[in-house]
């Protein structure tokens, strides 16, 4: 898995407020409504505990401050742990959380002790920006580009294809690809061809994945993919409305669908 780096964090605060005003220039509903929507939950004083881990590559930096800053953004009560692995854990039942978010290398989870719901941020995080993507209220087109069919991407895709949406699917793993054709139906897309899209979901460890002949003017790319799936030149060019932020809309998906 692509770790984060504290770079990608820097300004985390800064990132979700842009991303969150994007979100809602495309959509309509601000991340908190997405969520709302898409889950029918809402918070209800719900306390989470942060707890760092040092498994594998160990801490990131920067990376349960920005939980920290992330959760407290959309409302709820957190706290980061003094203690980090099994202490911390202890740590944070002991100080009352009601949900606890910790990652190792391979697995970001949300827990709500409470109700016993458990949530991945690669599939909370593939179907909201799937959701986002969806909700492009500029188009009233029915398709829609899925590049990237990974444990992020292909979530998203399911997502997308249970909302009735005519899916173009891409990944230059041809396996993965042929198991979303297979198992969703979705259209196998030839990146080489010229169609244009108004609503692109991207979800690799790429740059520039998306080519010019794929963009239509004012288009939405809503991707947690990181690097960036387009350049700036060609953002301003077509007038991308760039949905893209490394941690709190996947974050706040799955502490929605845990409550
Ligand atoms: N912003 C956020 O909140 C989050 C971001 N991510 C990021 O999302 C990205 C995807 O993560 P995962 O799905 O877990 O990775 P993954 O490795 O499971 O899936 C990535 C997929 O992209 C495909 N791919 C790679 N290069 C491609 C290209 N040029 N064109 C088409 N397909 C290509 C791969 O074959 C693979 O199937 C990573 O960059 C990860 O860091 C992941 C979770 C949350
Ligand atoms: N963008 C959300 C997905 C994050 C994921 N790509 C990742 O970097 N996971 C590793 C997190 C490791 C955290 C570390 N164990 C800590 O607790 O500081």
């Amino acid at each position: 898995m692509a770790l984060l780096t504290p770079d990608d964090l820097r300004d985390i605060n800064k990132q979700l407020q842009e991303a969150d005003s994007i979100v809602r220039r495309v959509t309509g509903l601000d991340i908190k409504g997405i969520c709302k929507t898409l889950y029918g939950t809402s918070p209800n004083s719900e306390k989470i505990g942060i707890v760092p881990v040092t498994a594998g590559n160990g801490i990131i930096k920067n990376f349960s401050a920005s939980l920290h800053a992330i959760t407290q953004y959309f409302g709820f009560d957190s706290f980061v742990t003094d203690m980090s692995d099994v202490s911390g854990y202890y740590e944070a039942v002991r100080s009352g959380a009601d949900i606890i978010l910790m990652a190792d290398d391979h697995t970001f989870l949300a827990h709500n002790l409470k109700n016993g719901k458990i949530a991945n941020n690669q599939p909370s995080t593939g179907i909201i920006y799937a959701e986002i993507a969806s909700r492009n209220q500029k188009t009233d087109s029915k398709d829609v580009l899925v590049v990237g069919l990974g444990k992020v991407g292909f979530p998203g895709a399911v997502h997308l294809v249970h909302k009735g949406f005519r899916v173009y699917g891409y990944d230059t793993d041809k396996t993965l690809l042929k198991r979303a054709v297979s198992s969703l139906g979705i259209i196998p897309f030839d990146i080489e061809s010229p169609k244009r899209f108004s609503t692109i979901f991207e979800a690799t460890p790429c740059a520039n994945t998306i080519p010019e002949t794929l963009l239509s003017e004012n288009c939405v790319l809503s991707t947690p993919g990181i690097p960036c799936a387009i350049s700036e030149e060609l953002r301003l060019k077509y007038n991308v409305q760039l949905v893209m932020e490394p941690l709190g809309i996947g974050t706040a998906s799955m502490l929605y669908s845990v409550l």
